[in-house]
């Protein structure tokens, strides 16, 4: 079966890889592409106005949408969904709480399958995570995560799920963002490090050191393909699902 998929944010970077890896797919086909700069074509996709998104859902009726955008109009999108009976996988990061509280509730009418991060190999590492955290018991832990110099957020969404990931295995621990001046450890506090430059795509490390021996857990995304091919094989899985909120795990299992 195909999947009618649309796409938000279309002429933004995940959004044109999104229409670059579905144009290479036989299971989705896109309806529909939207962007707040229409008139573009991406990926041979014409790009419309994302201002007429509730009467352009109503005319081509796709069964998923793939929104890679920002806080605010991932959950208006979300919300016009939630209108027209379309499901929702979203990687935007950024959210904060009032913007999870926003998307679960559109997912009491829809399918919302959420993912900080759309790659396999993410999903991986949290699971090391999980079992390297309780093996590793009074370890100190350091998260550093590298992006581009574009982006907006941070700590990346996917540092915020790895660490909630920690606090779920080993309880809620003090965050420190980066130290500076007269600043010791504490015991248990997990440091936290954002950087960015250049044009990377997405990497992340968790760090465990005891005093004679370290682990290291790294992930490096080598292009923004792995979260687009994710993000599809989500809307592939969530089509036709019942309304409700979808984990990326449950696509992998
Ligand atoms: N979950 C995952 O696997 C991944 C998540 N992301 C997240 O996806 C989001 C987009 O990332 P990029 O494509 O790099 O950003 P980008 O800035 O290249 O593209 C964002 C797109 O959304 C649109 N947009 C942004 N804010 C908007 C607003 N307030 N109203 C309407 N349209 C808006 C922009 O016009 C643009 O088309 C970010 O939150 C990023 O963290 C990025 C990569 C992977
Ligand atoms: O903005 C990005 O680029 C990315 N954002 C996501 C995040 O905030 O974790 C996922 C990925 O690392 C790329």
């Amino acid at each position: 079966m195909t999947v009618r998929v649309a796409v938000t944010g279309a002429t933004g970077r995940m959004g044109g890889e999104v229409l670059a890896a579905a144009a290479d797919r036989d299971d989705v086909d896109v309806v529909l592409a939207v962007s707040r700069s229409a008139g573009e074509t991406v990926e041979g996709v014409a790009v419309e106005a994302a201002a007429d998104l509730p009467e352009l859902l109503a005319e081509r009726d796709p069964d998923v949408l793939v929104d890679f955008t920002g806080p605010e109009s991932c959950i208006e999108y979300a919300a016009a969904c939630a209108e027209a009976g379309v499901a929702v996988v979203s990687g935007t990061t950024g959210l904060g709480d009032d913007g999870f509280d926003a998307l679960r509730e559109v997912a009491a009418d829809v399918p919302v399958l959420y993912a900080s991060n759309f790659s396999r190999g993410i999903a991986a590492l949290r699971r090391a995570v999980r079992e390297a955290v309780p093996a590793l018991d009074g370890y100190d832990i350091e998260l550093t995560e590298t992006h581009h110099n574009a982006k907006r957020d941070a700590p990346s969404g996917t540092a915020l799920t790895i660490l909630e990931d920690i606090d779920d295995v080993r309880g809620a621990a003090e965050r420190v963002h980066g130290r500076e001046g007269e600043a010791p450890r504490t015991e248990g506090e997990v440091g936290v490090h954002a950087r960015r430059a250049g044009d990377i795509a997405g990497e992340h490390e968790v760090l465990l050191a005891g005093n004679h021996e370290s682990l290291s857990l790294t992930h490096r995304a080598g292009s923004r393909g792995v979260f687009a091919a994710g993000a599809l094989d989500a809307a592939a899985w969530l089509s036709g699902r019942d309304a409700g909120w979808y984990d990326f795990t449950e696509v992998l299992e």
